[in-house]
This record gives structure tokens, sequence and C-alpha cells, in this order.
């Protein structure tokens, strides 16, 4: 048996739509896998009742079938299924990983960056991998549609609040606007390259600024309950910048070491200031997948 643990992940950071993705120290996902002459999955932990076992629907079903390695698949999930914490891509790369180690196909990370997007693929429709390469490589990652994923490393502290309502990423895909006007593309431009520099210094001052995002973000904050306020009052507590965490409902909050106790709580009443029910994870950037 194999066992590998894969981390959440905060995919988009505002100005980075579909290219931008961070690893969080936790919560993250363990899955063991034995050989077996054909896949089955079992799955236990957060949110377990709302995840297919079905491998023709489960995204490590797809891993498995990527690397022509069918086993039984255990997944304790501690990232939460449509949280906007990178849910699914946590159990792919995990699976990605046991896989290739178990069946010894020899793949380096940046190999199964692809192989782990095709179990997104099963989920949204689309493989992309803004989720499953910080999940596989740590720190800090930048993915190309035609180039693969660049990783920086970096340290920087994070609040991630998730909130109990769902946004299904399929959902929040729908909203996003078709077009950009050329002011739009020029700030976003200057947003990501400042956000690039904050990560590369570990600077949460330009990380935070470099969060803005006046196309995906305004769209999407709609859809989650309370947003407009729970980022008011974490930026009121110290956070450096706020934005939505990957396709929602999940919040990101970048800040100083020190501020996280204080930001989480705020962002925990805002929320319940809204009517929501929340928790908030005080975290990270983290590495990426590590066999146990
Ligand atoms: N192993 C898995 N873990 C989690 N969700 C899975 C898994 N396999 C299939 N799913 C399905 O994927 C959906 C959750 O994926 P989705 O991309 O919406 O959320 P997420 O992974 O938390 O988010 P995001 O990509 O926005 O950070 C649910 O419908 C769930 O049933
Ligand atoms: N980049 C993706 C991440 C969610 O899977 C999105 O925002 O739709």
């Amino acid at each position: 048996m194999v066992t590998a643990r894969a981390p959440a992940t905060s995919a988009n950071l505002g100005s980075g739509f579909d290219t931008f993705g961070v690893a969080l120290s936790h919560p993250a996902d363990t899955v063991s896998v034995e050989r077996a002459a054909e896949t089955t999955i079992e799955v236990t932990g957060a949110g377990a009742d709302f995840i297919p076992t079905d491998p023709e629907k489960n995204v490590v079903g797809a891993v498995a079938d990527a690397l022509e390695a069918p086993a039984h698949i255990h997944i304790d999930k501690g990232v939460r299924p449509s949280s906007g914490l990178g849910s699914s891509a946590a159990s792919a790369a995990a699976a990605a990983v046991a896989l290739n180690e178990l069946y010894d196909r020899g793949y380096g990370r940046h190999d199964l960056v692809p192989v782990a997007a095709e179990g997104e693929a099963v989920v949204s429709g689309e493989a992309h991998a803004d989720n499953v390469a910080p999940a596989l490589l740590g720190g800090f990652t930048i993915v190309r549609s035609d180039d693969g994923a660049t990783s920086v490393e970096t340290n920087l502290s994070l609040v991630a609040c998730l909130p109990e309502v769902v946004v299904s990423t399929r959902d929040a895909r729908g909203v996003v606007p078709d077009s950009v006007s050329m002011a739009d593309h020029v700030e976003t431009v200057g947003n990501a390259a400042t956000l690039t520099a904050g990560m590369c210094r570990s600077d949460p001052r330009l990380v935070g600024r470099g969060l803005d995002d006046p196309v995906v973000t305004p769209a999407r904050a709609d859809l989650i309950t309370g947003y407009a306020g729970v980022r008011e009052a974490a930026l009121a507590a110290g956070a450096t910048g706020v934005t939505v965490s990957g396709a929602g409902p999940s919040v990101l909050a970048v800040c100083e070491p020190g501020r996280r106790r204080a930001i989480a709580s705020a962002m925990v009443e805002g929320f319940a200031d809204a009517g929501v029910g929340a928790r908030a994870y005080q975290t990270a950037v983290g590495d990426g997948t590590r066999v146990l």
C-alpha cells in the first residue's frame, strides 16, 4: 500500500484567473492505494456523503485510468468538496503521486500535472491545472496551457474562510465575462505582475495589492452571500488583500505573520452578520504532495 497527502489549494488569486495558485499548509486529503484488478473507491472524511465512489465520476478514477494503474483507492477527505479550496484537485494529486509510486511509473512531479488535471475534467468538463499544479508542486504556481507549470517557493501567511454555502465550479464559470476592456486588461496585467513580484519576495503587501481583479471576482462575489462584508472585516482586521478563493465560496485573505487569528475571527463574524455559518483556516503557503 502507498499513502500520499496532498494539500488544499487556492486558485486564481484574483488577478491570475485560471493561471495562479498556491498550496496551503492545511487542510489536506490523504489517499491510500493498493493494487487491484479493477479500480474501486472508498471515501471517508469531510463531505464524504457528497462524493461519488463510481470511478467514472470520481477524479481519482480518471487518474487511475490515465496512469493505467487500477487500484483500490481510499480517500480520506480533509478538504470539503465544492469549497473553492481545490478539494477535487487534492484527491487527484494525492492519487497521481501514490499510483505513480505503487506502479513504479517513474513520472516526475511536473509530468503528473496533466495526469491529475485529467481528473479535474471529470468534475468541471475541462482539464484545468491551476489547482493540481500547486497541489503537486507546492508554493506559488503559474500554469500556462502550452508550457506546463512554474513553481516558486514563498513564505506567506493566509486565512481561508469557508462558509456553509455551496458554489459549484461549473456555476461559477458560467458568470465569467466573455471579454474584457483594454483598461481592465492593463489593470489586470499590473496586478498580476505585482502579485508575482510579491510572491518572489514573500511580501504580503505586494501580494495583497496584486489580488485586485476588476473582471472575474466582481462577477463571482454575487454568488457568495456576505462577501462584501467579510472582505471589509478582513481588511479592517489587518489583511493586506482579500479575494475569492478559486471558484468560491471560500474567501482568501493575505496578511503579515501574527495577524491570522484576528482576521479569522473577523471573517467568521462577517459571515455570521450575513446569517451564514463559516469556519476559518489559519494557514500559509505550504509544500506539495508527499508520500507518507
Ligand atoms: N475525490 C473527490 N474529491 C472531491 N470532490 C470530488 C471528488 N471526485 C469527484 N468530486 C466532485 O467534484 C465536485 C467538487 O469539485 P469542485 O471543483 O466544484 O470543488 P473544489 O474542488 O472544492 O473547488 P475549486 O476547484 O473551486 O477550488 C463535487 O461535485 C464532487 O462530488
Ligand atoms: N480557475 C478555476 C479554479 C476552480 O477550479 C476557476 O476559477 O474556475
